[in-house]
């Protein structure tokens, strides 16, 4: 278990001071995959240097299985740091080294005979998948191949934790989606508790399964993927989230009008949560009340088992049903907005 315990940390510059993280307590569970998002500057890269003590906070504690690092001398922070990998957004490999070398630095810093690095470099190799690369120099490799090369560098002295600052903000959304695969592999089979910092909602969404917030060196909110997710009120998840409403079909929009009126149906959306699924929403609609219904957008995500998201129908059932449909979804608290009625 990790404990980040009312860390602050002031930079100084010159006649300037500037306070980048402000008292923020944060724990961290074995084996979770634990996302940290916030805007550019908020603190996110300064927080996780603090928990391998890259970045030194003004107070606070760092408690990594009942120790604290803060009081660590440079020696044995060195050898905390050995169980402690750490992924960078621009892979920071050595270009005068190949693949297989660039794997086996870490291993040779800590005078391990050859043979173990052999035998270690290359079921590395394998883990990412770069078994045909060993031989390669960093140059000749595609962006998503380099953060592999880190990666498996990363776990060469088999940690516990693994910090990734960034790791996917200089890939295509394609490649980040596989290295966010390894990630949450690396975290399954070999059980590594991961922090990662992002200012991505999608990449949080993909492999986290808790979340903390920081703005402005504050942490502003933390807990599992589905409560911050359905935390729309927060301004800040709203912006991350980008919930914007949905837009109406254009030749419907000509129609709309915003008071009922004969032959016109509501189109209502409706927002989705791990309390309402869009089965069971539709169900509702259709069986229960026996509505006949247009879909016109769906936006649906499944996070674990609960989606998410909104629907947008427009009811074509009888005024009455209609009324009484959208009255039930207020009183079990189904979110929904009537845009007009078309
Ligand atoms: N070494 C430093 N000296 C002075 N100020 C710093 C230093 N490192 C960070 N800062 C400042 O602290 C604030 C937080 O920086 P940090 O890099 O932690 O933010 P971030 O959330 O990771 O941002 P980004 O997503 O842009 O990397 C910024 O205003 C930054 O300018």
């Amino acid at each position: 278990m990790i404990e980040i315990k009312n860390i602050s940390k002031t930079f100084h510059q010159k006649k300037q001071s500037f306070k980048a993280l402000d008292n923020v307590s944060l724990t961290i569970e074995k084996g979770d995959i634990v996302g940290i998002i916030g805007f550019s500057g908020a603190g996110k890269s300064t927080l996780i240097r603090t928990v391998n003590l890259l970045e030194k906070p003004d107070n606070g504690e760092i408690i990594i299985n009942g120790k604290d690092f803060t009081t660590l001398n440079s020696k044995q922070l060195a050898n905390e740091r050995k169980k402690i990998g750490m992924i960078f957004q621009h892979f920071n490999l050595l270009s005068s080294r190949t693949v297989f070398d660039n794997i086996a630095l870490p291993l040779e810093l800590d005078s391990v005979n050859k043979a173990e690095i052999n035998k270690k470099v290359n079921e590395l190799l394998k883990i990412v998948g770069l078994e045909e690369k060993a031989n390669d120099y960093p140059k000749s490799l595609s962006g998503g191949q380099k953060q592999r090369v880190a990666i498996a560098r990363a776990l060469a002295n088999d940690p516990y934790l693994l910090l990734c600052d960034e790791a996917t903000s200089a890939l295509d959304p394609a490649t980040t989606q596989s290295i966010l695969q390894l990630l949450r592999d690396i975290n399954q089979r070999l059980g590594i508790t991961i922090l990662l910092i992002t200012h991505e909602m999608e990449v949080i969404k993909t492999v986290c399964n808790h979340v903390a917030v920081i703005d402005k060196g504050q942490l502003l909110i933390k807990g599992t993927l589905s409560e911050i997710v359905s935390n729309k009120e927060n301004p800040i998840i709203k912006q991350f989230l980008k919930s914007g409403v949905m837009t109406i079909p254009q030749e419907l929009n000509k129609k709309l009008q915003k008071e009922p009126k004969d032959g016109l149906f509501p189109l209502v959306e409706v927002e989705l949560n791990e309390q309402i699924s869009v089965e069971e929403l539709l169900s509702i609609v259709y069986d229960k009340y026996k509505i006949p219904y247009k879909l016109l957008k769906a936006d649906v995500e499944y996070l674990g088992d609960s989606n998410f998201g909104k629907l947008l129908l427009q009811l074509q059932g009888e005024d009455e049903k209609n009324q009484q449909a959208i009255y039930y979804f207020n009183q079990n608290k189904i979110q929904n907005t009537v845009r007009g009625y078309a």
